[in-house]
């Protein structure tokens, strides 16, 4: 087993270019054994682009990443090429590209909570069944490292907190890390140990507060929802241009982007009310 005193991915200073364009540059990530790492930010920022860094199927252009020797990585990719106008059910998609026995198969149905759909039609499920399925299947070989690209996709806002409790828990069990992307700005998991917000770089990062104790969010999502979420906002001031440089709002252009500048991100504690709906989308 891999030790917890070593990261199983690394990140640093990494950057990918494509086309003469960077899609991503100085990224610097950890995920270490037992700990969430979530990567938010827009549509386009870079966040599967430094997961397939992470991951090991993009090479950075520049700088560095670096995985721990023997790491097993279960992975939920964005997108998922299954023909839906064919018959595949959910037993026969966990073995399609995975060889499990049917124990392994069976267990991991069982833990993410959709064996009673193992016989079932994928094409059939919904979309919270489904993404269970994806999770089934990135667990079946106890991976050490869980990467996690939009895992509540086409979920509403209930079965958004049970996959993000399920994933929670599939921590505690497994002991693996997590890295988990999202592109909601506003909600991310109460549980993750550390947010990484990216637009087209590390823009900010930190450990998301607890809930906003406001009464108008307790009402609008429960004593559960406060519970699960917790609100991270924060606001962009500058622009990354195609060649890699930026802009600031008073119309200078750098070379890099720096610490000081630009990164405006507050915890919201009282006007969350007024976000709760964009929030549950
Ligand atoms: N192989 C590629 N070649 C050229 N451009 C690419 C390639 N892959 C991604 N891009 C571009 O890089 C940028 C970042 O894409 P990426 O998918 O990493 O963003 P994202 O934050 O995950 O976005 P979303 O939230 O929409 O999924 C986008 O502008 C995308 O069009």
């Amino acid at each position: 087993m891999l030790q917890s005193s070593q990261p199983l991915v690394c990140l640093e200073g990494a950057g990918v270019e494509r086309g003469g364009r960077w899609l991503v540059r100085n990224i610097d990530l950890e995920v270490r054994r037992g700990e969430i790492v979530t990567l938010i930010g827009p549509n386009g920022s870079g966040k599967s682009t430094t997961a397939r860094v992470a991951l090991g199927v993009v090479a950075p252009s520049e700088g560095r990443a670096t995985r721990a020797p023997g790491l097993r990585v279960g992975y939920v990719p964005q997108k998922v090429a299954v023909d839906w106008t064919l018959p595949l059910t959910v037993d026969r998609f966990m073995t399609l590209t995975n060889r499990l026995s049917r124990d392994e198969k069976d267990a991991a149905l069982a833990e993410t909570g959709i064996a009673h759909r193992a016989h079932a039609e994928v094409r059939n499920l919904s979309g919270g069944e489904f993404q269970r399925v994806l999770l089934a299947r990135a667990i079946a070989r106890r991976p050490d490292l869980l990467v996690l690209d939009e895992p509540v996709q086409g979920v509403d806002f209930s079965g958004e907190l049970a996959l993000y409790e399920l994933i929670a828990q599939i921590r505690d069990r497994h002991d693996c890390g997590v890295l988990l992307i999202s592109h909601d700005l506003h909600v991310v998991m109460a549980a993750t140990d550390r947010v990484i917000c990216l637009n087209g770089h590390v823009c900010c990062h930190g450990t998301p507060q607890a809930v906003a104790e406001s009464p108008e969010y307790r009402q609008l999502f429960g004593t559960r929802g406060a519970a699960q979420l917790a609100v991270y906002r924060h606001h962009h001031d500058h622009t990354h241009l195609p060649d890699g440089r930026v802009r600031h709002a008073d119309g200078t252009v750098t070379e890099h982007c720096h610490p000081e500048d630009g990164h405006h991100h507050e915890e919201e504690r009282a006007d969350v009310a007024s976000q709760g709906d964009a929030d549950a989308q």
